[in-house]
């Protein structure tokens, strides 16, 4: 059945035609041209992007590698902190690096927590609707924790006027506000520029906004904290797109050669290639969702993304690019970041500290303790939460599955941004595909199975085709 003819959205039947373009798989030759271009211009010599019929894309090995060689660092096309992580770990809004100092990291997260324990964050924990698909990580800090310390201490922390032992070995980038609002917080002035540039002009809530707009993204911000803040990320796609627009429609010659709709289909490009479904469809049936209540989960899925989506259209809304705004482009790429997502992780120099001063001769820890053991007794166990998201990496998500990968994820001690890593598990020779496991692999044939249903397909690996049951 065509779906538009059921959705509560109009703008799928207005621009039914538009948004199968959008949605449709990009011509061969167009695609491969893209993943060149990005190979190219971001230097991953060792791989090239393959096209078959069995897997669709997949990546390939362009030279060989030894067994722990770096096969690829992936730049983040879109991506965005889980909200409550941000109450652990400041980092830089557009490259994920922590920023500041180990003082102010450890200050701003005892002093979220002082605030945490003193109100009722449950509200907060609690995800409505469903929390299908949501990567919404805890927090450390919302967990209830007696040692709080001095609100004075916590403030000479975060201003830099209370100095921690030892930190000189472990300096960050400072601190770098975003022009308009005071939510967004940046490495460098050239992050700063490059978000606001690429994404975050659109959704900043500062003085500079026009207010009724303002409201407007705080409410769209607030459900898709109290839901599920993968809309989040799916904004930020949608914002991309639009800012790509009004840029390529700035250009003289593209505005006068092309249509507004082909310079939204280029807009528009970067996303076009990742692999998507729609998300209510292909979304995991929670295991407390009985088989019989399928359907009504899926539509309650639905109609919570199309609430999500009418709060963003509220926010930014633009006539010119009104088909991404339409349900089924907005369910189709919350789809893609479910089923692309590596997960973005950042581990905390916060570990490194305290590792650092166990490490110390008995003497200097002795007194270096003194200082800082009140801190990390007020942290608790989870001193050193690495900063955590959902972020869609445009090569990374283009390899395929095995149960038996030569190649995986893994961020080494230099790794201190958001990029996607993947370094070769085995000798890979050149021309081999490079593959990366989906799911847990150290599990039993079936299990591997059933997990992996929920990415829609059946592995035929080596080593499933040697295990599977006759
Ligand atoms: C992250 S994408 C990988 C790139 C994908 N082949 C494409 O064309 O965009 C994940 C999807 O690729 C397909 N896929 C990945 N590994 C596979 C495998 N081992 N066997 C069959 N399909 C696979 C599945 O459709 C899966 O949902």
């Amino acid at each position: 059945m065509d779906p538009s003819s059921t959705s509560p959205c109009e703008l799928d039947r207005e621009f039914a035609p538009q948004i199968a373009q959008l949605l449709a798989a990009p011509p061969l030759q167009s695609a491969q041209e893209y993943y060149d271009r990005l190979i190219q211009s971001g230097k991953h010599d060792g791989i090239r992007v393959n096209f078959s019929s069995k897997h669709g894309k997949g990546v390939c090995a362009n030279k060989e590698f030894a067994e722990g060689d770096l096969i690829l660092k992936d730049r983040i096309l879109v991506g965005a902190q889980h909200s409550l992580n941000k109450i652990d770990c400041t980092v830089c809004s557009y490259c994920f690096r922590f920023v500041g100092s180990i003082e102010f990291q450890i200050g701003r997260r005892l002093y979220w927590q002082s605030i945490g324990s003193n109100s009722d964050c449950t509200n907060r924990r609690h995800y409505h609707g469903s929390d299908a698909g949501s990567s919404a990580s805890s927090s450390g800090a919302t967990k209830e924790n007696s040692n709080t310390l001095p609100e004075e201490a916590l403030r000479s922390l975060i201003n830099g006027n209370l100095s921690l032992p030892f930190t000189d070995h472990f300096g960050l980038p400072r601190v770098v506000a975003c022009r308009g609002c005071e939510e967004e917080r940046y490495c460098s002035q050239s992050c700063a520029d490059s978000d606001w540039e690429t994404y975050h002009s659109l959704l900043c809530t500062g003085s500079k906004t026009d207010p009724s707009r303002r409201s407007a993204i705080h409410k769209f911000v607030e459900h898709a904290n109290g839901t599920n803040d993968i809309f989040l990320v799916a904004a930020k796609a949608i914002t991309l797109t639009v800012l790509r627009y009004n840029k390529l429609k700035r250009q003289p010659q593209k505005n006068t050669d092309e249509s507004n709709f082909s310079l939204l289909m280029e807009a528009w490009k970067p996303l076009s290639m990742g692999f998507k479904k729609r998300w209510w469809d292909s979304v995991a049936l929670p295991d407390d969702v009985d088989f019989c209540d399928e359907d009504s989960f899926r539509q309650q899925i639905r109609d919570l993304a199309y609430t999500s989506l009418q709060l963003l259209k509220d926010a930014i809304f633009e006539s010119e690019c009104a088909p991404l705004f339409s349900l089924e482009v907005y369910g189709h790429i919350i789809g893609m970041f479910e089923l692309n997502n590596l997960g973005l992780v950042v581990a905390s120099p916060v570990e490194d500290y305290f590792i650092h001063i166990d490490d110390l001769p008995d003497d200097e820890k002795e007194e270096a303790e003194k200082v800082t053991r009140p801190f990390l007794d007020a942290l608790g166990e989870d001193y050193a939460v690495p900063c955590e998201g959902t972020a869609f990496f445009p090569l990374q998500s283009c390899m395929n599955h095995s149960c038996c990968p030569n190649a995986k994820a893994y961020k080494r001690d230099e790794d201190t941004d958001g990029d996607a890593v993947i370094i070769a598990l085995k000798p890979i020779s050149k021309d081999d595909e490079i593959t990366i496991s989906y799911i847990d692999e150290d599990v039993p044939y079936e299990e591997r199975q059933a997990q992996l249903a929920d990415y829609g397909f059946i592995c035929t690996c080596p080593r499933c085709q040697e295990e599977k049951p006759n």
